[in-house]
């Protein structure tokens, strides 16, 4: 048995097509393959469909009991959302007629201030992580809000649903606008440590706590300093906003004159790590990327919140260049949409406007975008060492694709679309699960099925 060859015993065993990017491919296509997944819900092999009675002596799996992908279906890796807040789902497809600052104080935080009422937030985190997964999320970065106790179900939720994720409480001690949502210093430190013992204590085995500074202009340099310290001392994740708009920019400016940029203010509280993750970005200057290179620190790439609230647009490929890490993220409620394939889609638009702009750009490629969905939203969390693509050893995080749903929002016109055809459809056209009590014929959807470290999450299986 080599170095990365599984101990434990084969639980299934796959065969069709896999679709997944590679550190050096943005695409990969992997046909007529046998893809073994093990009891710890891991990769144990990966061969090819011929093979199949090699494989299963030396494996020790019944060649009848193979699941057989259709013709027109394939596995690709689980996508992984960067950027959610999960208590702004409630809201989700409204209020997007204000610039971010109005919208912050109008919207969201008078909704957040509600989670304080447990029901409350039980019945929208329940909502958010069905649908996500539901979408083909397999990994969700999320924000929760300022209370502890709520975070901590959102956590139990996710892990009760099979969802991988990082779960952050909120912190912020500044909110000029509604003064009872926010904190003092101490209080968000305290209750920031009680949150992460809380949670860790729980151990389950995909849910992580990840330090939330909401973003400068709602904390300060005391708070910002206490939240370095914690997820220094226990090596945590750590999430923030960055450079969404212009206002905001010239607002850090003001409040923190002594810093060099916004970037700094993060980075001299000890918040630019290799685990940390900022969302938007959309106005770093390259010195500024420059020290997220030198970090290690990634951007949540968040195309339909910049449009909705007319933000600005990132642009990708400078972002790529520097070779700063960066995924994708939906960013709810400021995108208006929870699937990852919106994210896909509204990245490709994104790249298309500044080509119009620029007919000398570099527009980004599907396939380039595909693999920022899913390898690349697993590098900028730092989760790649387990999810992400495909390679033996990973956690099996999939998600089976039918792209000949019966009715569904794919045609198949010569029906003799290869795979990467059939993976563009599904990017562009492509529609997610409806729940199993709904019957399927005639259903329009295309992620047939989802799969968490081996578990299938999706379809849901209702408690009696
Ligand atoms: N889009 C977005 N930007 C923010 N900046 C600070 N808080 C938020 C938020 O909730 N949403
Ligand atoms: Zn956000």
């Amino acid at each position: 048995m080599s170095s990365n060859e599984s101990a434990a015993g084969i639980a299934h065993v796959y065969r069709g097509t896999f679709v997944h990017a590679t550190y050096h491919t943005a695409v990969e296509i992997l046909e007529d393959r046998l893809l073994g997944v093990d009891t710890e819900g891991k990769i144990a092999f990966i061969g090819s469909g011929k093979e199949v009675d090699r494989l299963s002596q030396k494996w020790g799996f019944e060649a009848f009991a193979v699941t057989q992908l259709g013709q027109h279906e394939f596995f690709m890796p689980g996508m992984v959302d960067t950027h959610i807040h999960a208590s702004q789902y409630s809201y989700a497809g409204t209020a997007l007629d204000m610039p971010l600052l109005q919208w912050l104080n109008m919207y969201t935080f008078p909704v957040e201030a509600c989670y304080k009422d447990l029901e409350f937030a039980r019945n929208v985190y329940t909502h958010v992580v069905k649908r996500t997964l539901r979408n083909g999320t397999t990994t969700a970065c999320y924000f929760a809000t300022i209370h502890t106790d709520a975070s901590l179900l959102l956590g139990q939720i996710a892990n009760d649903l099979g969802q991988r994720a990082l779960v952050g409480k909120v912190c912020m001690d500044t909110n000029n606008f509604i003064p009872h949502y926010k904190e003092t210093p101490d209080e968000s430190e305290l209750e920031t440590n009680r949150f992460i013992g809380e949670l860790l204590k729980k151990k389950y085995p995909l849910v992580r706590p990840v330090v939330t500074p909401r973003f400068a202009p709602s904390c300060s340099a005391t708070l910002l300093g206490h939240l370095g310290e914690i997820a220094q001392n226990n090596d945590l994740h750590i999430q923030s906003h960055i450079s969404e708009t212009k206002e905001e920019v010239s607002l850090v400016k003001e409040l923190f004159p002594d810093y060099d940029s916004y970037t700094d203010v993060y980075h001299r509280h000890n918040l630019l790590t290799d685990k940390t993750v900022m969302a938007h970005g959309c106005h770093l200057t390259d010195g500024e990327l420059k020290l997220f290179r030198e970090t290690g620190a990634s951007i949540a790439h968040c195309p339909n919140s910049n449009i909705s609230l007319c933000s600005g647009m990132l642009d990708v490929r400078r972002v790529l260049n520097h070779k700063v890490k960066l995924g994708l993220g939906t960013d709810v409620a400021g995108g208006y949409s929870p699937s990852m394939l919106d994210a896909v889609r509204r990245t490709l638009d994104t790249s298309k406007a500044l080509t119009i702009q620029d007919t000398q750009y570099h527009t980004l490629t599907f396939e380039e975008v595909f693999r920022l969905a899913t390898l690349g939203g697993s590098q900028a969390l730092s989760l790649d060492e387990n999810t992400g693509n495909f390679e033996v050893g990973k956690d099996f995080d999939a998600l089976r694709v039918n792209t000949d749903a019966a009715g569904g929002p794919i045609d198949l016109i010569n029906h003799g679309e290869g795979p990467k055809v059939l993976l563009e459809k599904f990017l562009n056209l492509g529609l997610f699960y409806f729940p199993l009590s709904i019957p399927c014929s005639g259903d329009d959807r295309n992620i047939v099925e989802v799969y968490v470290a081996g578990k299938r999450v999706v379809p849901f299986v209702e408690r009696p």
